[in-house]
This record gives structure tokens, C-alpha cells and sequence, in this order.
């Protein structure tokens, strides 16, 4: 089992758990009670700092039920977290735009997150043709 190092930079919000039969998935709770308009951009502070093992980064995703309660969109889609963010005040944000006007309470249930592997050291070689036959380009295959 691999282990992680966390700091919970905050009083009152749950300790990171694993929610029973659920998945392996570990949400992640809003560090604050934060109130947004409709076209409002917001970093929700998270409420941790951790360090995450050499060779491995977090990927932190809305959970699927984060648009139906609070409206919010995650901007970057996915975030990630490398694991040279490992300090004490190297804090864990979802950057959201609400939608609607909202609010997100303190401890509330907002996104999650996995621990991925790093991809290898990838090396770019120039070349003037591909070895691979054409696709047809993007969206070719019809709806
Ligand atoms: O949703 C996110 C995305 C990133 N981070 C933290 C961890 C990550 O290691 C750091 C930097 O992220 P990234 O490299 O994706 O952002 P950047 O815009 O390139 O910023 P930087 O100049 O800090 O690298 O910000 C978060 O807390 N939440």
C-alpha cells in the first residue's frame, strides 16, 4: 500500500476517506463555506496539502454530482497535481465557474481524486512521414 503524507491546512472539514463500495476515487471537501454568482470564477480551496510519492500525480475531477448541486464547472477540466507540489502551503484547488448563483459549504463534497503513474521520458523524433496509414482525419468516423 503506498502511502501519502497529508497536512489538513484547515479545522472542520472531514479527513480524506474512502467512501465504502464507492470507488477509488477519494473526494475532496471545500476548505470554506463560498458563496458565488452566475459567471463568478473561484479557486474553492481544498483544504490539504500532500506529498504525493515520487513517480506518481493526482488527478482531480468533478464528481458527478457536482454540476446538479452547485453549478459549478471544473475550468480545467481535469486538474493536475505533480508531485513536486509538495510543500506545506502547496494547498489542493478546484477552479470552478458557477453557472448559476450558489453556494458551496465548508466540508461539502465537491470534486475527487486518483493517483496515476507518470508517464516515460517521451522523445520527440522530427520526422517528414508517419509510419501509420491515415484516419481520415478528425471526426471521420461519422456520427
Ligand atoms: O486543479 C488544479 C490544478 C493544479 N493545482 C496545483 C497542483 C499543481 O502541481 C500546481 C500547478 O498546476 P499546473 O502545472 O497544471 O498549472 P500551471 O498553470 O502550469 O501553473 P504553474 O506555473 O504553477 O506550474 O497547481 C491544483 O491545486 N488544482
Amino acid at each position: 500500500m503506498e502511502q501519502i503524507k497529508i497536512k489538513y491546512l484547515t479545522d472542520g472539514i472531514d479527513h480524506l476517506c474512502y467512501v465504502g463500495g464507492k470507488s477509488d476515487w477519494i473526494d475532496l471537501h471545500a476548505a470554506e463555506t463560498i458563496t458565488l454568482k452566475t459567471g463568478d470564477f473561484k479557486l474553492i480551496p481544498l483544504g490539504v496539502a500532500m506529498e504525493i510519492p515520487q513517480g506518481y500525480e493526482a488527478h482531480v475531477a468533478p464528481r458527478s454530482s457536482t454540476f446538479k448541486n452547485y453549478g459549478v464547472l471544473q475550468v480545467n477540466s481535469v486538474g493536475i497535481v505533480d508531485c513536486s507540489y509538495c510543500g506545506d502551503n502547496d494547498q489542493w484547488f478546484m477552479p470552478v465557474y458557477a453557472t448559476r448563483d450558489t453556494t458551496i459549504t465548508k466540508n461539502d463534497r465537491i470534486c475527487q481524486f486518483r493517483i496515476m503513474q507518470n508517464q516515460p521520458t517521451l522523445e520527440f523524433i522530427q520526422v517528414e512521414q508517419l509510419g501509420g496509414a491515415d484516419r481520415g482525419g478528425f471526426g471521420s468516423t461519422g456520427r
